[in-house]
């Protein structure tokens, strides 16, 4: 007899990242009993390892910003293929979600005059990201966590207990949503787990579910991405029946590390460059100007002295072709590698080192700091940085109502980087930040007032619990099953090989080929040892999210013929404006294989394409859309 620890909750949220703990929030402060589950440890999750900031049209720096710039920004970024409704009300919510923090006791950096101050990024018009330092997520989730911690102290006030109204699971890995379908209609009942210490399993009842899980970048051998995103979220609203859309835009970050091997692909982050630093080859040459693109050639710096002044006189100058959106810094950076200007180790330099006093480096940048001084043994105040691009953020995501967060099944909500549409083909740096704070705060609130519409909670289906147990177990009872390690790396090479930064039909539709082989010896995966802390049984379970998470993001990359934001095929090199009007959906048949179907985006309104000179809109839009 299988034991099954029992729970009862209004909302739970899945994940405890920036934007599950804003979900979380809101829905106690709207009153309901809330579970915040996590795989990893509290406090452990992408948002703490944020660096640079999150973008928030403040104003603080340079007067001139506001809503309408930001917004701008963020669709000329993401190539307009942004859910427009997303991309206005993150613009419009995200200095309010900024400034409420600091109510929670975030302590920004701050500007001569005492308001918080704002660092220059990629693609931003002006001074936008508020930051600490360059740990700005570890105060985010600091701050997030405090204001938990200080609920849970009313609650006890209140109801006698810390946790009657706001608990945290940590340690806890969701496999499987539960619902109910009477009457012909999916609704969300619970969700379905286990402690990863122990390895008993747990049920939460629960009428509505946000899923803040985060991204999917362990698919990648070379990530920015930590053990536990295996796009568990992606794949969980999937098979409750929700949809994925854009799931070909991968961000492929331009600065990871690249030496020594053991710390490839962690993250350089953009305030280096945002602060001063320049790429150069391994001729010494300062290459980004050869690769501004026409859309963006206006914007840009043409020589490197503008582009020097600007730092001081933004006003007069234009920024440095080095601050373009990622893609196009990543795919130069990639070009400069393959045309044998790159260092040993494959990558390009980066300096601040000649640009920045040493104490001015140390200050703003204590992180990196440490980072290369303990990781690869280079002082980053002396000696340039040697980067090149690592898998980084997924555009892609969860189909979701841009008001409400609903992913379109009854009850379930998705927020963060787990939510599609948002930043289109491309995000620019900070605009996570800002992002989840935004809808996981929109999300909580949604996700309780639905609540409040229910005539009677939806039921657990019993049956649905027994198969999630065996789904669960078989990979132990297996014999001589497959090393869930070896798939996993299989799996990675698939997707760094075949559907990398630089795409080719021949070589996508040879993924697809690998991808479906590598389901079948996914179904074959065992794991040794027992329930108990078994690292191995976790990643069996975790493969089969990788697997149709990475298909959904091959088959949508073969489809799409243009290169567009985090997708470049090199048999398609150009943007095509028939392909803007598109956006590649993914759901599952239910015999569980992937369905690609093409979607159209939504119309933006007048007043909000009126932002844009037409000459803008026309080097992206099609005649009929700018009649
Ligand atoms: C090194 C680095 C630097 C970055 N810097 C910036 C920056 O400066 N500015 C910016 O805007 N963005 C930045 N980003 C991106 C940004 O940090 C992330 O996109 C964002 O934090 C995602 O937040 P989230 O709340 O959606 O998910 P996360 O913070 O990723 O949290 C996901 C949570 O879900 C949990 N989870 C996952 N699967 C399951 C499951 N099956 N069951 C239970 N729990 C689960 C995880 O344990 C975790 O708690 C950076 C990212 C990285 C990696």
């Amino acid at each position: 007899m299988i034991n099954i620890e029992k729970h009862w909750y209004d909302v739970v949220v899945i994940g405890a990242g920036g934007a599950g703990l804003r979900a979380a929030i809101e829905a106690r402060l709207a009153g309901k009993k809330v579970a915040i589950i996590s795989k990893s440890l509290f406090g452990k999750a992408h948002t703490v390892m944020a660096e640079g900031g999150a973008a928030a049209a403040m104003g603080n720096v340079n007067p001139n910003d506001n809503w309408m710039v930001h917004f701008r920004d963020t669709m000329r970024g993401g190539k307009f293929l942004n859910n427009y409704r997303m991309a206005e009300l993150h613009a419009k919510e995200a200095p309010e979600r900024i400034w409420e923090l600091e109510t929670y006791g975030a302590l920004f950096d701050r500007t001569k005059d005492g308001k918080i101050s704002q660092r220059n990024f990629g693609g931003h018009e002006y001074p936008r990201l508020a930051h600490v330092g360059d740990r700005t997520g570890l105060e985010l989730i600091r701050t997030l966590q405090q204001k938990i911690v200080s609920l849970q102290q009313e609650d006890k006030a209140q109801h006698g207990a810390y946790d009657a109204r706001l608990r945290v699971f940590a340690e806890c890995t969701i496999t499987e949503l539960l619902l109910d379908e009477t009457g012909g209609q999916k609704r969300i009942a619970g969700a379905f787990g286990y402690h990863r210490e122990s390895g008993e399993f747990v049920l939460f009842e629960a009428p509505a579910v946000v899923l803040a899980t985060g991204g999917v970048g362990r698919s990648y051998k070379v990530t920015s991405n930590s053990w536990e995103y295996t796009g568990d979220g992606h794949a969980l609203a999937l098979r409750a029946g929700a949809k994925l859309i854009n799931m070909e835009f991968l961000q492929f970050h331009p600065t990871g590390m690249v030496w020594p091997p053991s710390v490839r692909g962690i993250l350089v982050t953009e305030s280096v460059r945002g602060d001063g630093g320049i790429l150069k080859n391994s001729e010494g040459k300062r290459f980004m100007f050869e690769y501004v693109p026409d859309v963006f050639r206006k914007q840009y710096a043409e020589t490197p002295e503008e582009a020097d002044r600007w730092y001081t006189d933004p006003d007069n100058n234009r920024r440095p072709p080095e601050l373009l959106p990622r893609d196009e810094v990543a795919r130069a950076i990639n070009s400069e590698v393959k045309a044998g200007r790159g260092t040993k180790a494959g990558g390009v330099y980066l300096d601040i080192a000649s640009r920045r006093p040493a104490a001015e480096i140390l200050k703003k940048l204590p992180s990196m700091y440490h980072q290369f001084k303990e990781l690869a043994d280079v002082d980053i105040t002396a000696q340039p940085m040697e980067v090149g691009p690592t898998c980084h953020y997924v555009m892609g995501g969860v189909e979701v109502d841009p008001d409400t967060a609903s992913a379109g099944v009854l009850g379930l909500y998705a927020a963060g980087e787990v939510s599609g549409g948002m930043h289109g083909s491309n995000r620019l740096g900070g605009n996570s930040l800002s992002d989840l704070l935004v809808f996981g705060k929109r999300a909580g609130e949604y996700a309780a007032s639905y609540t409040d519409t229910l005539a009677k909670r939806p039921k657990v289906n019993d049956k649905q619990v027994a198969v999630a147990v065996e789904e669960a177990l078989t990979p132990l009872a297996r014999d001589g099953g497959e090393n869930p390690y070896t798939l996993q790396s299989d799996l990675q090479d698939v997707m760094g090989d075949l559907v990398g930064i630089i795409r080719r039909k021949g070589e996508l539709q040879e993924s697809l080929s690998r991808l479906s082989e590598l389901r079948e010896r996914i179904r074959k995966v065992g794991a040794t040892g027992g329930r108990r802390y078994n690292p191995g049984w976790h990643l069996a379970l975790d493969l089969r999210n990788m697997l149709v998470v990475s298909e959904c993001t091959a088959k949508a990359a073969l489809e799409r013929e243009e290169s567009r934001g985090g997708h470049t095929r090199e048999d398609f090199p150009k943007m095509d404006s028939k392909w803007r009007q598109v956006n590649l959906v993914c759901a599952l048949t239910p015999t569980g294989e992937v369905d690609l179907t093409h979607q159209p985006i939504p119309t933006m309104t007048p007043d909000l394409l009126a932002l844009f000179d037409k000459s803008e809109l026309a080097k992206y839009m099609t005649d009929k859309e700018l009649s």
